[in-house]
């Protein structure tokens, strides 16, 4: 007989089967090649439902899926999570609110990212579609999304994504050379606040391109 799992199986799974079929298009999209970006839900107020490290994301099954406590550590699974699992339950201890987190490495996002690093941060303003993050009511507004260095060191780089999130209104940040973080209430708001950024950012480098921005 094995232990009970101190957490609900049934929505477990639920999770899982969400978090499959939102990758699967986001990944139609070419959002995650070659294995990249990493994905996670709220599972309780002490578990996330988050992938597992080095799986192809546009294929991802239920046994791709596993738990960890918010300090990032595996639960119920000898399965290694994600290698950015930090970044996510950080959010997730840190705002109760913060119910999906999802992070993918689109060329918009890695080149947005690049041309962005050295100013810390992409200015948007007087797009409409900024009313796609919650709170927002108006075009007539303007955030910056922040772009921070990459590294591997985790806990180096949460600890400075920890310091931006003081700032409260933030829904999203670049890393350079690497990609996007989003985040939201629960799947639907994480990916229109995914997908606006997205959009932004390519509005952005067109601008660029014509020699306008
Ligand atoms: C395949 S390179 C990308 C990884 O280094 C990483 O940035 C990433 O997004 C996926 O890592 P993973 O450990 O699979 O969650
Ligand atoms: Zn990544």
């Amino acid at each position: 007989m094995t232990d009970a799992l101190p957490y609900d199986t049934h929505r477990l799974c639920e999770l899982a089967g969400e978090i499959i079929v939102n990758v699967r298009e986001l990944s139609a999209l070419g959002w995650t090649p070659a294995t990249s970006s990493n994905f996670s839900r709220r599972l309780d107020d002490r578990h996330a439902a988050i992938t597992v490290s080095g799986r192809d994301k546009g294929k991802l099954r239920e046994a791709d899926i596993m738990v960890v406590d918010f300090d990032g550590r595996a639960v119920g699974s000898d399965h290694r999570p994600s290698a950015e699992t930090l970044l996510h339950t950080q959010l997730y201890r840190r705002f109760p609110g913060i119910g999906c987190v999802l992070h993918t490495h689109s060329q918009v996002q890695t080149v947005a990212s690049r041309l962005y690093a050295g100013a810390g941060h992409v200015h948007l303003e007087g797009y409409e579609l900024l009313k796609a993050f919650s709170g927002n009511t108006t075009h007539e507004t303007e955030l910056d999304l922040p772009v921070l260095p990459n590294t591997q060191d985790m806990p180096s780089l949460a600890a400075q994504v920890d310091a931006l999130l003081d700032r409260g209104d933030m829904w999203g940040y670049l890393i350079d050379g690497h990609g996007l973080y989003a985040w939201g209430r629960d799947m639907a708001d994480a990916r229109r606040h995914l997908e606006a950024f997205e959009f932004l950012l390519g509005c952005e480098l067109e601008l660029r391109k014509l020699g306008c921005a």
